[in-house]
């Protein structure tokens, strides 16, 4: 039976006539080229939608047509037509142009998909890698103990690989910059000499990668020659487990990098083992997750938390319909990675929820190895399509699931009570009262929950580290060495470097934990309320109806007659 993508080849006039007609009636894209770069960085998942140019000879290889049926030399040349239309840049709107048949020909649905950005045939790598990992300040928040998770996501052959491996180059060629710009910044504030080398020497950079084929996880740096049978690579299987802190690690030694060249030297290596062992296993495409993290560690806030970077190529989304001609394992794999990508799916569109309800939604991290490995505090999803007219339906499946990642602004809501137990609730003036309390009881200037007198020194300038306007909700928000390097920066003669800097640690501590205490709190309340809404329906009379008939079909079946049970 002929696939649909060959059956769109042989209508393509009409389909092309069709397009034709769209593009005259729509109107024209907007924001493509000049869309100003927005630091929108509040957001929790961004979703990005990206497509190709077509490649010289790509339709021809990719759908060519037979012009004698009996003989399969006879070969006819297919012209590129396009399937998606990429019409706004920020938002990313992107048209998928759908070919369908009615007993009147073919047919043409034109179906709009929206992200926060879209990036059509003609946009250069530098510009996605400006508009994502800079415009999100990813670099930053992985140096400040943030973890962040970038994901190329799409059909096999749509440009992932393309995609990741020019942001992971930008990324080596860059993280080495930032790294010393903000080990100035920190030593500054602490008020220590800088020069070149203790500057370069404030964050410990380290990498692993790791290449994820079906449920087996090996390192990418280990180089082979050879596959096994079922056709993965003999390197050692790393295994991911999560230990008693429910930190998940792969049991690999991270190896350390020192300078851009060194990172870029593993990443090539790496890469290089990838296309290696695609092709032993005789395929062009990747059919393996490619995940590349990146550990930082500040040296100057030993207590403080790491910060991750990871970096997905996913392997080729492959509809399990067009896996039918392939082997078993390839069939496996596929279901394997098909799996692997829902459960992905399900943690993302969890994240993107919390992050708009402000509720407690579990977040199924667990189900899969390929989400046990990031647990990230942002993700980026670069959705990937083809631009081809025959891989429109594929393309459709991809938008469509990218697109639910989205976040919405949170509701407005009113504010909430004051309630002096949930940092969450206090407005800027509360937040100021708590903070100075908190220090003037560090100094023992007063007893510990009393305000001091106005005007004293506290050795620190609390206007500068809860500017107007900011909360406690906001500096719950900051990473401890972000807190303490404002503090730094706000010092009065009254304190030293050091002693200011246990302060403010211990300050941010208290923060963190009544913050956390206060969420719990928040999290229990909504759980009681779900079991007693649960425990309430089961008490209504639609309930003890269905549960007498449970009981009447339960028992006539015993008795051997045939009852037909209605719910
Ligand atoms: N934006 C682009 N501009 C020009 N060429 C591109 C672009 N994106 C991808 N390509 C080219 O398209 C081809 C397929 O890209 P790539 O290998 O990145 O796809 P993929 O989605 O990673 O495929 P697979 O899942 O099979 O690995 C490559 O030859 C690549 O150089």
């Amino acid at each position: 039976m002929a696939s649909s993508a060959t059956l769109t080849t042989t209508h393509l006039p009409q389909l092309r006539t069709l397009l034709h007609k769209w593009n005259q009636s729509r109107p024209a894209p907007t924001g493509f080229q000049n869309a100003p770069l927005d630091k929108n960085t509040s957001k929790e998942v961004i979703v990005a939608f990206r497509t190709r140019p077509p490649l010289p000879e790509e339709a021809t290889d990719k759908f060519q047509t037979h012009s004698d049926p009996k003989d399969a030399s006879a070969t006819q040349s297919v012209e590129f037509c396009a399937g998606i239309t990429a019409l706004s840049a920020d938002p990313g709107v992107f048209v998928a142009h759908v070919p369908g048949m009615k007993w009147s020909g073919p047919t043409l649905a034109h179906k709009r998909y929206e992200a926060d950005l879209g990036f059509g045939p003609d946009v250069e790598n530098e510009e996605v890698y400006q508009r994502t990992v800079v415009a999100q300040d990813i670099l930053t928040l992985a140096l400040s103990g943030g973890v962040a998770c970038i994901l190329a996501y799409g059909q096999t052959g749509s440009g992932k690989t393309f995609t990741m491996e020019s942001l992971e180059h930008r990324i080596a060629r860059d993280l080495f910059d930032h790294a010393r710009a903000l080990g100035e910044r920190l030593l500054l504030a602490q008020g220590r000499m800088v020069d070149a080398s203790n500057a370069a020497g404030v964050f410990e950079i380290s990498a692993i990668f790791l290449e994820l084929m079906g449920k087996r996880a090996s390192d990418l740096l280990e180089a082979t020659e050879t596959v096994d049978a079922q056709g993965n690579s003999l390197r050692a299987e790393v295994p991911i487990r999560e230990d008693n802190a429910g930190n998940v690690q792969p049991r690999l030694m991270s190896t350390p990098v020192r300078s851009s060249a060194e990172l870029e030297t593993l990443i090539r290596k790496a890469l290089s083992e990838r296309r290696t062992a695609a092709t032993l296993r005789n395929t062009a495409g990747s059919r393996s997750h490619a995940i590349l993290t990146i550990t930082t560690k500040n040296t100057l806030f030993p207590y403080a938390n790491e910060g991750q970077l990871i970096l997905m190529d996913l392997a080729g989304s492959e509809r399990y319909e067009d896996s039918k001609d392939h082997d078993k394992q390839r069939m496996d794999e596929v279901r394997e990675n098909n799996k692997g990508l829902m459960n992905l799916k399900e943690c993302v569109c969890a994240k993107a929820k919390m992050a708009s309800d402000d509720g407690f939604v579990h977040i199924p991290w667990r189900a899969h190895k390929l989400t046990m490995l990031l647990k990230p505090s942002k993700a980026l999803v670069i959705a990937h399509v083809s631009p081809h007219i025959q891989d429109s339906v594929h393309s459709t499946n991809t938008l469509s699931y990218a697109a639910p990642f989205m976040t919405v602004p949170p509701k407005p809501r009113g504010p909430a009570p004051y309630d002096t137990e949930d940092p969450r609730t206090w407005t800027h003036a509360q937040t100021t009262v708590w903070l100075a309390a908190q220090f003037a009881a560090a100094l023992h200037l007063c007893p510990v929950g009393f305000a001091p007198e106005p005007g004293i020194d506290l050795g620190v300038e609390l206007s500068a580290v809860c500017p107007p306007g900011a909360t406690a909700a906001h500096l719950g928000r900051l990473y401890t060495t972000e807190f303490v390097a404002r503090c730094l920066a706000a010092r009065t003669e009254a304190l030293s470097e050091e002693r200011l800097t246990d302060i403010a640690l211990d300050v941010i501590g208290t923060l963190f934990h009544m913050l956390m205490v206060a969420k719990n709190r928040t999290r229990r309340a909504i759980m009681e309320s779900r079991t007693r809404v649960t425990d309430m329906s089961l008490h209504t009379p639609q309930a003890t109806a269905r549960r007498a008939a449970q009981v009447a079909a339960a028992r006539a079946q015993s008795q051997g007659r045939r009852f037909r049970l209605v719910i």
